[in-house]
């Protein structure tokens, strides 16, 4: 099977910018979006000036509203926010249709990770992960990126390759589905942790330690989940675990920044347009691990600044006076 047509599930920064990498050499891409004004913006002027601001769009990027457009499509890339999927794709006509899951995050509500998801609400769709280290607007200007692609059915794996890739888009393939999930989501929230390391002023041994101590967090974790420990050092793992705990460009680690800075989480969520999955994907990641009995303390600290019940500094206290145990526990 050949993959042509594309199209694109989510008018946010990420799903906007891999329309942009689907029309490359215009090739026609329909891009589904929530709000009607982003649907106008893009096909009236090109550009999805509400999250993607100062990117013009390829004009073979057509923008709709409308679900029953994407069954013209070959495969779909699934780019909802990781705690609305389920829902998008419920009114999606998603039978047979190859699904690339670009999002990040577990669901809350049933601890799943999203390709469990969409293997419930589209059963008789073949299902692959497009993640790494992927700032949407570097992708969107056309700066050099590597991404990870797994997927089970290597041959689907490498016609969506096919499709997709382009020199500067190097896309790696994987069949490790839930590997390149869990790194992901985890780093999301590890993020936050290094934002709040940033804005309390602890330095840059503290972010060092934080990345590699989370690095240790997320193995741990991804192992359980039946992941392999190469793909979590891998780009959607380790790779984007760098990116995104090193930089302001990040929202995660933005929210922690502020976070560390002495806002309070409740109300910094309270007031946001864009995501920021770590926040949603921290709860639920920390139950898992208690259940699992995973150790995984950062993203326990975590959780409790999110809620607000501790302050930093008593937080800090405590994490500090922890006997370090061995390295490679
Ligand atoms: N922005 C980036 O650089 C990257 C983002 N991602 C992931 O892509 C996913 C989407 O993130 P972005 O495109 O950045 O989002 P965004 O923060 O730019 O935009 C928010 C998105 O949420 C959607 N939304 C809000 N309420 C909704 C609802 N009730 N139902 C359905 N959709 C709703 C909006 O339509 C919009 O598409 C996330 O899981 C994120 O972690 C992955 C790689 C890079
Ligand atoms: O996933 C991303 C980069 O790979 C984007 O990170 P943020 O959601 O923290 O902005």
């Amino acid at each position: 099977m050949t993959i042509g047509k594309l199209a694109v599930i989510g008018g946010g920064a990420w799903g906007t910018a891999l329309a942009q990498v689907a029309a490359a050499g215009d090739r026609e891409t329909l891009l589904w979006a929530l709000e009607d004004d982003v649907v106008t913006a893009i096909n009236r002027i090109h550009e999805n000036p509400v999250y993607l601001k100062g990117i013009k769009l390829n004009p073979a990027v057509r923008a709709t509203a409308d679900f029953s457009e994407l069954a013209s499509a070959d495969a779909w890339l699934v780019v909802s926010p990781a705690q609305h999927m389920r829902a998008v794709l419920k009114r999606a006509p998603c039978p047979n249709m190859p699904l690339i899951l670009c999002s990040k995050g577990i669901e809350e509500s049933s601890g799943k990770l999203l390709h469990e998801v969409a293997a419930e609400v589209c059963p008789t769709s073949p299902i692959a992960v497009l993640s790494g280290p992927t700032f949407a607007h570097e992708v969107a200007s056309g700066l050099p990126t590597a991404v990870t692609l797994a997927c089970r059915d290597s041959t689907l794996g490498q016609q969506l390759r096919q499709r997709i890739a382009r020199p500067n888009f190097r896309t790696y393939l994987s069949d490790d589905v839930a590997g390149a999930e869990v790194g992901g989501a985890v780093k999301n929230v590890l993020a936050i942790a290094c934002g709040v390391v940033e804005g309390r002023g602890l330095g840059q041994n503290a972010r060092a330690a934080v990345i590699a101590r989370g690095f240790a967090e997320m193995t741990r974790f991804g192992m359980a989940m039946g992941a392999r420990r190469e793909t979590l050092a891998g780009l959607s793992g380790l790779g984007d675990l760098v990116l995104t705990c090193s930089s302001t460009a990040s929202r995660n680690f933005s929210l922690g920044k502020a976070i560390g800075e002495g806002r309070s989480a409740a109300e910094l969520m309270s007031d946001r347009r864009t995501v920021a999955e770590g926040a949603h994907t921290a709860p639920i990641l920390h139950r898992i691990a208690v259940d699992r009995d995973i150790d995984m303390p950062i993203v326990e600290a975590v959780v409790t600044l999110l809620s607000g019940r501790v302050g930093i500094d008593e937080l800090l206290d405590a994490m500090l006076s922890r006997p370090p145990g061995d390295e490679e526990d």
